[in-house]
């Protein structure tokens, strides 16, 4: 007995009844399933004779042995020792874990269930080689089982075993299955141990292609969740929100909303996109388009919920952020139980709610609202102690919304005093203002927690100038005065935007053309990450061709960020359909140029802008001229008129300001992977130029 070092990440536990083996053999499931990738095979048979339980296991072990992987029997030591196998699985009802090592002996693997941190320390100090711990979710396959702890009992329970030093692999059981594996392991985590792996029954055992399903499953153990958002400290938020840029271009399915109009326009106002889209089956295309969805409880029946769950699951697989709002929660059973299958059924990024929303999310069973009726009996710190243990155990973003708000992302808690008591006034502002968070997340241009943070202050403070301004007498002039105020805000705040024209006819004439066309890969890869709209022009496209196909690729890739792409025969890029564009009007825009040729278009269209109140970016490895000489004095001369004459990597830091945003990763990606590129462009245009 005895085997080196296990791998636990992909646990298969057998189960030969018929609901889940059907007319199968097991073994032969079993095998595929370790073609599959499982790491370690449990053979547990509740109901066979003994002589049947070690033929089976025999014969079984034959085959884990050729994948070098572990055989352990579910309860019976005796058939371990029959076989010879590796070891066993006990549970607290079954033989005492003293005993079980004194007759199998310091080599074998012996796991133990346990399902409270009492049984967890004690099973560590018996001196057990992993733990099972359970039961995550309910679970069909076993009944019986004791507690169903969740994602937070798993965690206490290794934040304890971490706490008192025990160095043991753990897994956990229950209910696990390809959707919800990664936010099992995502959220279960505790601060300084992780979960070794998963152990599951049906998932393998019932799948109609064990081997596929084994497969897909090991590499979601084996890989981060697609949702996964890195938090930022405390103090990076803060500088973050200071500057927040607005919410820009989100698109926002509305699974349910009560207020859809006024969400709608709340949406147009803050410079999102908003798709009101019910039915689920919908959201897997309208993930692809880069937005966030909100799931608005505000209506419960079963349709809706199937529908809730779907769009769950595909913004899910496509790391897309989804915004969970949990109207009237704790006011019947049946939103209770509807809470308790979305949050089952998926992650969420951020939830919000008021004080009795929130306390029913958290698992209050003393919580009986009275509608979406936001009545508070909890003072200050309390308040903040639960959104700070909901967004810790959920491993999120929780706001309670309130006279004050609290915003916590697990690590610290937020209090926003801002709004206006007309927000109270009018129908729907608590579910407009989760679309405005929906937006900010979407946007991605911040960190979750300070996209969150940034989107309350945008909607409340536009409350409160509106409120101030002399047409407002009460909610009913409140309203529209609130919409402008939204739009106002967005305007005021700075975006960034690229410009593009390189066409085909130029390539013979143009010095360097082809590194002006590296320049723009990277950007054009930069701005799509970053979230950056992008205009592109072409001069007179039938004669000299269309935007180079080098670029068109990554021009499809960005998908709705291709703002306008216009024909031209002025010079400048600066077009009126592009100027009247939402992005430029009445907002100072920070604008990146890149293009043919720099003395001509290049020139007027950054004069242009400037003239228009915009800052200007002109990078010099992705401008050029047909006559190298042109392009020096070009941009010493648009330096003078007040543009900012820079190299494409030095606007990329300067875009994204901070490490401790989101998309840094990707864009260090992009960076490196254009090393090359940059260096070639650099050589090739700047000698000239600076
Ligand atoms: C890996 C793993 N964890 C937990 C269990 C449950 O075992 P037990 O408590 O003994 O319950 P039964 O399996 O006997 O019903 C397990 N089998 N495997
Ligand atoms: C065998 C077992 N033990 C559990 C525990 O909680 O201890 S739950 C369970 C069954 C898990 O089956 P499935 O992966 O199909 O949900």
């Amino acid at each position: 007995m005895g085997m080196p070092k296990v791998d636990y990440s992909l646990y298969l536990v057998t189960d030969s009844t018929p609901a889940i083996l059907g007319n199968r053999q097991l073994t032969h499931v079993v095998e595929e399933a370790l073609r599959g990738g499982v790491t370690v095979v449990q053979l547990r048979e509740k109901t066979a004779d003994t002589a049947d339980m070690i033929s089976t296991a025999r014969e079984l072990h034959g085959i884990t042995q050729k994948y070098g992987v572990p055989l352990l029997i579910n309860d019976r030591v005796d058939v371990a020792l029959a076989v010879g196998c590796e070891g066993v699985h006990i549970g607290q009802d079954d033989m005492e874990l003293s005993v079980a090592r004194k007759l199998l002996g310091p080599d074998a693997i012996i796991g133990v269930t346990v399902s409270s941190i009492e049984e967890a320390l004690r099973a560590c100090k018996g001196g057990a080689d992993y733990l099972g711990i359970g039961t995550v979710y309910a679970t069909p396959t076993k009944t019986n089982t004791k507690d169903i702890i969740g994602t937070a009992g798993v965690r206490e329970i290794l934040g304890k075993i971490a706490e008192a030093r025990f160095d043991i692999p753990t897994v956990c059981i229950g209910g696990i299955n390809e959707s919800n594996l990664q936010r099992i392991i995502f959220q279960s985590g505790a601060a300084r141990k992780g979960l070794d792996g998963v152990a599951l029954v049906s998932a393998i055992m019932a799948a109609p292609d064990p081997e596929g399903a084994a497969s897909e499953l090991f590499k979601l153990v084996k890989s981060p969740p697609a949702f996964r958002v890195d938090m930022g400290p405390a103090d990076v938020v803060q500088r973050q929100v200071a500057q927040a840029p607005s919410i820009i271009q989100a698109l926002t399915p509305n699974v349910e909303q009560v207020v859809q109009n006024f969400a709608a326009n709340v949406a147009l106002a803050i410079g999102a996109s908003p798709i009101m889209a019910g039915y689920g089956e919908e959201a897997p295309d309208l993930c692809k388009l880069g937005g966030a969805l909100v799931i608005n409880m505000g209506s419960v029946d079963p349709a809706g919920l199937a529908n809730y769950l779907k769009a769950l699951r595909a913004y899910n697989q496509a790391g897309r952020p989804v915004m969970f709002d949990p109207v009237g929660a704790g006011a019947t059973s049946i939103r209770r139980e509807a809470v308790k299958t979305i949050m089952t059924n998926g992650y969420l990024d951020v939830i919000k709610g008021n004080e009795g929303e929130i306390r029913t999310v958290f698992g209050d069973s003393q919580e009986q609202q009275r509608g979406v009726d936001s009545s508070s009996t909890l003072d200050e710190s309390r308040k903040a102690r639960l959104v700070l243990a909901l967004a810790a155990r959920e491993k999120n973003v929780v706001v309670m919304t309130g006279k004050t708000d609290f915003v916590s992302d697990g690590e610290s808690v937020f209090a926003i005093d801002n709004g206006h008591e007309y927000l109270g006034l009018v129908t729907g502002t608590g579910c407009t203002l989760g679309t405005a968070i929906s937006a900010a997340i979407a946007s991605r241009k911040a960190n979750r927690l300070t996209a969150v943070i940034a989107a309350i202050l945008h909607f409340e403070i536009a409350a409160e100038l509106a409120a101030e301004r002399p047409e407002v007498r009460g909610p009913g002039t409140f309203l529209p005065a609130f919409l402008d105020e939204l739009y106002r805000i967005r305007q005021a705040t700075a975006s960034s935007e690229l410009i593009c024209d390189i066409q085909e006819k130029f390539r013979p004439v143009i010095f360097e053309f082809d590194k002006v066309i590296l320049t723009a890969r990277k950007l054009l890869r930069a701005a799509t990450h970053l979230q950056i709209p992008i205009f592109v022009t072409t001069q007179n496209r039938a004669r000299l061709g269309d935007t180079v196909p080098e670029l068109q690729d990554l021009l499809a890739g960005a998908g709705p960020l291709v703002k306008a792409d216009v024909d031209k025969t002025l010079f400048s890029m600066w077009l009126p359909e592009i100027a009247s564009h939402s992005h430029f009007t009445s907002s100072p825009s920070e604008v990146v140029i890149v293009g043919l040729e720099s003395h001509i278009c290049v020139t007027q269209t950054a004069l242009d802008l400037l003239q228009a109140g915009h800052r200007v970016y002109v990078v010099a490895d992705g401008v050029s001229s047909s006559n190298r000489e042109e392009v020096g004095v070009a941009l010493a001369r648009l330096r003078q008129a007040g543009a900012v004459v820079t190299t494409s990597e030095s606007w990329i830091y300067e875009c994204m300001g901070d490490a401790g945003i989101p998309e840094f990763k990707e864009m260090v990606k992009v960076v490196k992977e254009t090393m090359g590129d940059t260096k070639v462009a650099l050589q090739g245009l700047l000698g000239s130029k600076i």
